[in-house]
């Protein structure tokens, strides 16, 4: 039973810095993803004036109930979008002038319905260069709070960032929201917000939905980091996919993160599944059923399944997935235009891609988009694929530096235990 360890999740690490920047006291993160997006959300807190320590397995964070250390920042946001989206409804908390910008790669992501809804709540926000992008200005002086509407159609992270800031504006918030994708995400926040000791509901009237957070801050505590479930679904699929066995430890039945549930859609598909409290275990049993499946809830894994869809024994058809278009690149497209870089016949529409085995397919390069989602995804393909090459295989660092090294790693051991899964096409 190959057990592997993968590293901490990227939405519950940068959530945790945000929290534990918030909150009164000292609070230490144990096993924090160390990658790009974690990395570049620590030195923004850094740049904002918080200390933030750091041990091999651990960080710990002075909280700052008060905003800022500092008058005046400018943070670079990397390619984050929970840095680019979460940090400066942190900073519009404080007292102070406050510059954000990120890569090209970022400022072309969608901004607009956040800073809308900051903008409606008083805060003083200026887009420096395109409307809705980055790079923005914040003049901060304290969110009394309030009444929102919000869209977050497009990104459930408009909405956490704003259920973040809640708990340190003077009034409380609601926030009522017309729509919303990767709920899950919601989930993760909320959750995590209690945890910190906030009061966060979410109220159905039957004409939707409205999340109300109480004021009253954030309290430091101990925080122990679960692994990445969107990480852990290329070890899960290319278990699946090679008829072999991969145990996680650190994630099961308990989990926070909606992306565990790939695991259903592995089972669907003919893989064994087994969700204890503690770890999960994927067991390829040979088969590889088509399916049809929304993916609105779990959409970082789209990519994932696309890789795998051209060994099934029918069509795969992912649904409700428009946007994974805003992402790190255009992830329909570009895994559309790889698979047929590879042979295999696919067609997509607005929020949907849908894959057809059965042409025989060969090695290619895989254009990457500086994605590495795309890499990490048809890395997964290159198990039954040989010649699979990537245009820029580094852009993993954005969540998981060692990627190559510990798939590698896996993939060597998954070899010397396959069972005579299906054969490569
Ligand atoms: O809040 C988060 O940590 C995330 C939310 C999701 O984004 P969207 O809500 O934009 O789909 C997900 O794709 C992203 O990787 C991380
Ligand atoms: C979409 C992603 O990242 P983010 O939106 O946090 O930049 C991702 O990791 O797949």
């Amino acid at each position: 039973m190959p057990l592997v360890h993968i590293p901490g999740s990227k939405s519950i690490t940068a959530r945790a810095l945000f929290l534990a920047a918030a909150a009164d006291g000292v609070t230490t993160l144990g096993r924090p993803l160390r990658s790009d997006d974690t990395e570049g959300f620590a030195e923004g807190l850094t740049r904002l004036g918080y200390r933030v320590g750091r041990t091999p397995d651990s960080w710990q964070v002075d909280g700052r109930p008060q905003g800022p250390a500092v008058t005046t920042a400018d943070v670079y946001c990397r390619d984050g979008a929970t840095t680019a989206r979460f940090l400066p409804t942190l900073a519009a908390a404080g007292h102070g002038t406050y510059r954000f910008d990120a890569s090209a790669q970022m400022r072309r992501r969608p901004l607009a319905p956040l800073t809308r809804a900051l903008r409606d709540l008083g805060v003083d926000l200026v887009h420096e260069e395109a409307e809705g992008h980055h790079p923005l200005r914040i003049t901060a002086n304290g969110v009394t709070g309030g009444d929102v509407t919000l869209d977050a159609g497009q990104s459930s992270q408009y909405l956490t960032a704003l259920l973040l800031l809640g708990p340190l504006t003077r009034d409380g918030l609601r926030i009522k929201v017309t729509d919303l994708v990767s709920e899950p995400y919601v989930e993760i926040t909320t959750s995590m917000m209690r945890a910190f000791g906030a009061d966060v509901r979410r109220e159905d009237d039957g004409n939707g939905v409205t999340y109300a957070v109480a004021p009253g801050g954030y309290r430091a505590t101990t925080y122990a980091v679960e692994p990445d479930a969107s990480t852990a679904s290329y070890f899960f699929a290319a278990a699946a996919l090679t008829g072999t066995e991969v145990t996680v430890p650190g994630l099961g039945a308990g989990a926070l993160q909606g992306d565990l549930r790939f695991v259903d859609v592995l089972r669907r598909m003919g893989a064994r599944v087994d969700v204890r409290d503690d770890r999960t275990t994927v067991t390829g049993t040979g088969e590889v059923r088509g399916l049809t499946v929304n993916m609105r809830d779990i959409s970082d894994t789209m990519p994932t399944l696309a890789a795998i869809a051209p060994f099934a024994s029918g069509p795969v058809r992912i649904e409700d997935v428009a946007n994974t278009r805003v992402k790190e690149c255009d992830r329909l497209d570009a895994c559309a235009e790889n698979l047929r870089r590879l042979g295999v016949e696919v067609a997509t529409g607005p929020d949907w891609i849908e894959i057809r085995p059965g042409a025989p397919m060969a090695g290619a390069d895989i254009k990457t988009y500086g994605d590495h989602r795309i890499v990490m995804s048809f890395a997964v393909t290159g198990l039954r694929v040989p010649g699979i090459t990537f245009d820029d295989p580094g852009c993993v660092r954005k969540t998981f530096p060692d990627f190559h090294t510990e798939f590698g790693a896996a993939f060597a051991e998954l070899r010397r235990g396959m069972s005579g899964g299906p054969s490569a096409n």
